[in-house]
């Protein structure tokens, strides 16, 4: 469906783009992450005709998205970061507006609005854009997005600077476009636990270069690190010397870390064969945070 082939972005001989490559055969959603600057947004103007790539090649569903972008407009539903809305217009003229730019009829736009509205929970009466909320913004910038029923979202931010409810019900929609089947979604964010919950596949972006592509358990795979988190007793506590140098104790019942899978059977053995007794073992993967804050910038 989506094939990006060594796609590199140049900025005035700064590099933004460094030879990415990403093949996404199925709907859901797909998840760009990285530290600022890591080139998030210039890949997601890329995929949606905005932006030409210096070289490289994008094939989506079949189009070329580098040497025909125009062709890629009727299926394609962008979100920028920041969305300008018209501010004097109101939500149902605002929708009829671009409605009117892909030529549907003004029956479908009524219809269509008012099943996207209704999905958004959003009813803003006749109040202009102006005069909405910020989250009544980014649900009317989203809604705009869907008029035309596009097969592929790209997504900037979706949820960026809203409060958590309002956050989590975009999260929700999302997850119910999912579910229908029907549109890919790609989308950049900083909040990584939305992104975690919600999305098939991650990049993981690096000043610029891929680092790491697949799903969480993929990441998690590749990273290797999956960490133990154990409770046990034990009588003689002497024993755990050179074996758990840190751990803590409250109520007789000491807790530790540990790092891998063959210090965690050292450990077990050693309080099987002094007669103590595990009461609890929990394995501890990486989350896509704390797999961002190792790798750094
Ligand atoms: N028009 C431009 N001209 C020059 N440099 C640019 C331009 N747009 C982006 N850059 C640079 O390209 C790099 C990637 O920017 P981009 O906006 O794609 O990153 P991002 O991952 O979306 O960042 P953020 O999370 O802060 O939004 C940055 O170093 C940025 O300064």
């Amino acid at each position: 469906m989506i094939h990006a082939r060594s796609i590199v972005k140049n900025y005035n001989g700064f590099t933004a783009l460094d030879d990415v490559s990403f093949d996404l055969e199925d709907s859901g959603i797909f998840g760009i992450v990285g530290h600022n600057g890591a080139g998030k947004t210039t890949l997601l103007k890329i995929m949606s005709g905005l932006l030409t790539p210096t070289s490289g090649e994008l094939l989506i569903d079949g189009i070329d998205a580098v040497k025909h972008p125009d062709a890629l407009k009727s299926r394609l539903g962008y979100l920028p970061e920041e969305s300008r809305l018209y501010e004097n217009m109101t939500v149902g003229g605002y929708l009829s507006f671009f409605g009117e730019i892909y030529r549907m009829s003004p029956e479908e736009i009524r219809k269509r609005s008012r099943d996207i509205l209704h999905k958004l929970d959003l009813d803003a009466g006749d109040k202009k854009l102006g005069e909405l909320s910020k989250g009544m913004k980014r649900k009317v910038a989203i809604a705009r997005s869907l008029i035309h029923d596009p097969s592929f979202l790209v997504y900037d931010e979706p949820t960026s600077g809203l409060d958590p409810m309002t956050s989590r019900y975009i999260s929700q929609f999302l997850r119910s476009i999912k579910k229908e089947g029907e549109k890919t979604i790609l989308l950049s964010a900083h909040n990584l636990y939305q992104v975690e919950e919600l999305c098939d596949k991650v990049l993981i972006l690096q000043r610029g270069k891929r680092l790491m592509f697949g799903s969480m358990d993929e990441l998690r795979e590749k990273f290797g690190s999956v960490t133990y988190e154990i409770e046990f007793v034990v009588s003689d506590r002497s024993v755990l010397r050179g074996v758990l140098d840190n751990y803590e104790e409250s109520g007789g019942v000491i807790s530790a870390k540990v790092e891998d899978v063959d210090s965690l059977n050292d450990l077990t053995a050693i309080i099987a064969s002094e007669g103590g007794r595990v009461k609890r073992i929990e394995s501890h993967y990486p989350s896509l945070e704390e797999m961002l804050m190792q790798i750094g910038r």
